[in-house]
């Protein structure tokens, strides 16, 4: 197999050819009485369970990731069912995905350019619900070009239209390389820059305003320690 360690052949026709290594772009993974049931299970979760960050709130489940390992939670059931559905299709390498993030964001909310960094195997996918976004990619600050002031327009390389209902598998560079972020704004508007237009029924020019969006951002936490176990046992 090629440079991506996915997932079977039947998945080759959901590669965003346009953006380097890899991106898999699956619409309407979910119906639209799965959305509705998700969606009413994370509204469901106790008030406490949320964390309110600036320009937007999250759930954690599956425990914290930690350097030293992440004292595992098990995870609810309604998430388990789709853990497990999009670790069959062999996104972590054979491993099962064991944390969600549930991140909510309003219109004009967002979330700064970022690397999902070492504590995750390098694989993240993400349901969208409610909403559609932009997620937009950006190349790392070149530490060897110091002339030119490098701001966040000019490292800007592409973005995806993540509809309501889809899935979202990045890895590789997509992954290790670039950083990737939302901007704050209330409407978004489709350019050629957005890479995955046709497989997400878009066109150029086009604007989308932002409801609320839920997505659930699904990973393997490859270090776990056993410190709850051990402690049971005394
Ligand atoms: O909401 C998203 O799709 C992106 C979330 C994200 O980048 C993260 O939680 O690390
Ligand atoms: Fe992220």
């Amino acid at each position: 197999m090629a440079k991506s360690e996915v997932i079977s052949e039947e998945f080759e026709r959901y590669i965003v050819k346009d953006a380097p290594p890899t991106v898999y772009y699956i619409p309407d993974f979910i119906t639209e009485a799965e959305e509705e049931y998700l969606l009413q299970q994370v509204y469901k979760a106790p008030k406490p369970k949320w964390t309110q960050l600036s320009g937007r709130r999250l759930q954690n489940w599956g425990g914290l990731p930690h350097p030293k390992g992440m004292i595992a939670e098990k995870l609810p059931d309604w998430l388990l069912s789709y853990t497990e559905k999009i670790s069959g299709l062999g996104a972590f390498a054979g491993k099962s995905a064991n944390h969600v993030l549930v991140n909510e964001y309003r219109p004009e909310e967002g979330i700064m350019p970022h690397e999902d960094g070492p504590l995750y195997h390098p694989t993240v996918t993400t349901i969208t619900l409610g909403s559609h976004t932009l997620l937009d990619f950006y190349r790392p600050v070149d530490q060897t070009q110091t002339e030119v002031p490098q701001t966040e327009e000019s490292r800007y390389m592409l973005s995806l239209l993540l509809r309501r209902r889809s899935l979202l598998i990045l890895q590789d560079e997509m992954y290790k390389r670039y950083l990737h972020g939302i901007s704050s704004v209330a409407m978004d508007t489709l350019t050629e820059r957005v890479v995955n237009l046709s497989m997400a029924g878009g066109q150029v020019g086009e604007t989308l305003p932002r409801r609320t969006r839920v997505s659930l951002t699904i990973r393997h936490v490859p270090k776990v320690c056993r410190a709850n176990l051990l402690l049971a046992r005394k």
